[in-house]
């Protein structure tokens, strides 16, 4: 763990990085309000402006070693009574996403409680109560008394694609997680997705308890839930074009066939189309509505190779002697158990040497991470948890569910690129 005096050292001078390259770029030092430019698509939201990537290793660094510091300066019992303003500020957050505040705001209008909540059909004191806690993160600002505009980071809800629909579902997601300390005593290593945090929460809305169920029975949920997975996929530490540069492609044969399983519109498989011109890629996915909407918004040149298929990954896979068999975040949504018997499936089509492919994330190890980069890491673990008794895993947990399927399965090196937050975790068929 890094002292107090290197942790500030390596803040300063990575602060000075990125305040020399904002200054020789001539692009401005760092803010919460509202320029009057802004108000447009932001196209790379999770950036502020296309960095270097020298300097934007260095904003990391200043972004971890401020979080190291900040966790410094509180005292022992500051350190845990902070928690209880980390958990109301998702509050505020999903009264903003529930009731759509952002979008009645203008870029550059300023509006008073008043109005706001009126349009909201909100009480006004309720309305100014969770929107001055807001602020206390630069969500909105109060330039008057009385009078709301928007920041930086509230006008990204109504200019940044699919944000607003990510932070209403996370911030429901975290009110189920609430639910874990009991349902981990109540069921302890359950891997039924019915005995879950995300069970006892919908219980008592009335709702079914599975989420999948929940999902399939409610369609507007079910597009939410897409838009959300859309926003996801934006950032580019998690994006499948970073999937793209870091496999090496070159271990395949140039007309590799390549089967995205439960490849949703078909993204991954896309990518890989566009950028290796004779592999050809088989998307399949459960859901005909998405299968039929990825065939209408396929590129009309990538029509000969990429295909489309409805196929339910819980029967023999139907592709037989693939090249490489891809699961984007799909083991996640799955405890052990269901994650074997998904690579069992694969089992009667492999040919020797066929590879599956997975890209999702692989847990750090002990000490192979600062917290600062772990977290992100753990909480979507327990967010897996709470939702179906799903799981991230580390890399012993990626081979075991390997070993535990088939000994013909050759694990192989996990590869983690750096600068993303989703690895590589390969397998080769031996048989
Ligand atoms: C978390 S999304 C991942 C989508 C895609 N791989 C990606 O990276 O964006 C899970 C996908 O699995 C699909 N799915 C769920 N159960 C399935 C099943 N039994 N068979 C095939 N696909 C399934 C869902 O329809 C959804 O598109």
């Amino acid at each position: 763990m890094a002292g107090f005096t290197s942790l500030t050292e390596r803040l300063f001078r990575s602060i000075k990085i990125y305040q020399d390259y904002l200054h020789s770029a001539g692009l401005p030092q760092p803010s919460h309000t509202v320029a009057s430019s802004d108000g447009t698509v932001n196209p790379a939201p999770f950036t502020v402006h296309s960095l270097p990537d020298d300097v934007a290793a260095a904003l990391e660094d200043a972004k971890e070693a401020s979080h190291e510091l900040h966790l410094l300066l509180l005292s022992p019992v500051e350190q845990i009574t902070s928690f209880v303003p980390n958990f109301s500020r998702t509050l505020s957050l999903s009264f903003i996403t529930k009731y759509r505040i952002a979008e009645k705001l203008a870029p550059s209008e300023k509006k008073s409680f008043k109005a706001l909540a009126d349009e909201c059909n909100l009480d006004e004191n309720d309305l100014r109560r969770m929107l001055r806690l807001a602020m206390t993160d630069h969500i909105f600002d109060e330039p008057e008394r009385n009078m709301v505009a928007h920041t930086k980071a509230s006008l990204a809800l109504v200019t940044v694609p699919n944000l607003a629909f990510w932070a209403e579902g996370f911030t429901g997601t975290c009110a189920s997680m609430t639910e874990l300390p009991v349902a981990m005593g109540r069921w302890p290593g359950s891997e039924k997705e019915t005995e879950t945090a995300g069970a006892l929460y919908r219980k008592m809305k009335g709702l079914p308890e599975s989420f999948w169920e929940h999902l399939k029975l409610n369609p507007e949920l079910a597009v939410k839930f897409g838009k959300r997975m859309e926003f996801i996929s934006s950032n580019p530490t998690v994006a499948v074009a970073g999937f793209v540069k870091a496999y090496d492609f070159s271990k395949l044969p140039p007309d590799a066939i390549f089967v995205d399983v439960g490849g949703s519109h078909g993204k991954a498989a896309i990518a890989v189309a566009e950028t290796h011109p004779s592999i050809r890629c088989i998307v399949q996915d459960i859901s005909q509505p998405t299968i039929n909407a990825a065939r209408t918004n396929l590129p009309a040149h990538l029509k000969d190779r990429v295909e489309f298929q409805v196929y339910d990954f819980w029967h023999e896979q139907p592709i037989k002697g693939a090249d490489v068999y891809f699961f984007r975040w799909i083991f996640h949504d799955w405890s052990d158990t269901h994650a074997v018997k998904l690579l069992k499936t694969l089992i009667p089509s492999l040919k020797a040497g066929s590879r599956v492919v997975i890209n999702e994330r692989c847990l750090p190890s002990h000490g192979e991470a600062s917290a600062y980069k772990q977290r992100q890491h753990r909480i979507t673990d327990l967010m897996m948890k709470s939702l179906a008794n799903a799981k991230e895993r580390d890399a012993e947990e990626w081979k075991a569910i390997f070993d535990a399927t088939d000994p013909r399965f050759k694990f192989q090196p996990i590869v983690k690129p750096p600068g993303l937050q989703i690895a590589i975790i390969e397998a080769i068929w031996d048989p």
